[in-house]
């Protein structure tokens, strides 16, 4: 059995959330950099859609099921994101890490905005065979509703539970989860402070379909219910991927269950 990290890194990280398909070259070659270095076992990376998604699903309305002017959206969201997996795919390959998209249109489907099936098969494969597989958020079809958004955030409760990873991190552009009032990084949540925390978690300040904090925790919390911790950090911050992927102390927020 592999030891398997399964990691997201946020689109508020990799884009400017606040500008339409706006990339940060920048930041993307620095997290692929770092996962290069740190990288030591089995990875699946997962990146949120920033920029090149969350504005397409606003203006085309995705979130709200299927229809005449929803179903014109799903084909410009899914490029939007996948040009951004192509941008991050190939700052992989620069930096020498073998890694192959897996676009979650193709390979999932939805059921009331819930993950109702996924071929887990070909990530498999490539783990096996030592390729990163990176998947994305992105607009997926669903059974009830006809199409929605599918968040990383879920992606990354899904896999981690179906491929039994050994650590979760998210990360994005803030210290961990912040208590509002005295902006303070909340070093741990449990299901014993989750009520006291759930009022201080909000949306994102960039355009976001998928509920930012308050979307992630409530992700994060279900996981950490099934047995699996995980850690929010910041991405922003150079050295923290490379730290969190090879063992070392990356500060953040602990979401774990009692
Ligand atoms: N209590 C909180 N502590 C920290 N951040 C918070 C809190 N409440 C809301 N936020 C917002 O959540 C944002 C992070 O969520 P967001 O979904 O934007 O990140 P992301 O996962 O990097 O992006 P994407 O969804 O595009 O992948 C922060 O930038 C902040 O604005
Ligand atoms: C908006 C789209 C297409 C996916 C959202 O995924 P997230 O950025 O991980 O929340």
């Amino acid at each position: 059995m592999r030891d398997l990290v399964v990691l997201k890194v946020g689109g508020s990280v990799l884009t400017d959330k606040n500008k339409s398909s706006t990339a940060r070259p920048e930041q993307i070659a620095r997290v692929a950099r770092e996962i290069h270095e740190g990288l030591s076992g089995g990875l699946v990376l997962i990146h949120g859609a920033g920029s090149f998604g969350h504005h397409q699903a606003k203006e085309y309305g995705l979130k709200n099921g299927l229809n005449e002017k929803s179903i014109k959206g799903i084909w410009p969201t899914h490029y939007a994101v996948k040009s951004l997996n192509n941008m991050i795919i190939e700052a992989l390959a620069k930096n020498g890490v073998n890694a192959l998209p897996v676009h979650p249109l193709s390979a999932c489907t939805l059921k009331d905005g819930r993950i109702d099936s996924m071929c887990t098969d070909v990530i498999e494969l490539m783990l096996d065979a030592n390729v990163v597989p990176v998947l994305h958020g992105d607009a997926v079809l669903d059974r009830e509703k006809g199409i929605d958004i599918l968040s990383g955030d879920q992606l990354v409760v899904y896999l981690a539970r179906e491929l039994r990873a050994k650590k979760v991190g998210i990360g994005t552009n803030v210290d961990g989860v912040y208590d509002v009032k005295e902006f303070n990084v909340i070093r741990e949540i449990t299901p014993g402070n989750i009520e006291s925390v759930r009022g201080m978690l909000s949306g994102s300040s960039g355009v976001d379909v998928t509920g930012g904090m308050y979307g992630k925790i409530m992700e994060l919390m279900e996981l950490a219910n099934a047995g699996i911790p995980s850690q929010v950090f910041n991405a922003e911050k150079e050295g923290n991927i490379a730290r969190f992927l090879n063992g070392g102390v990356c500060e953040g927020t602990s979401i774990r269950g009692e």
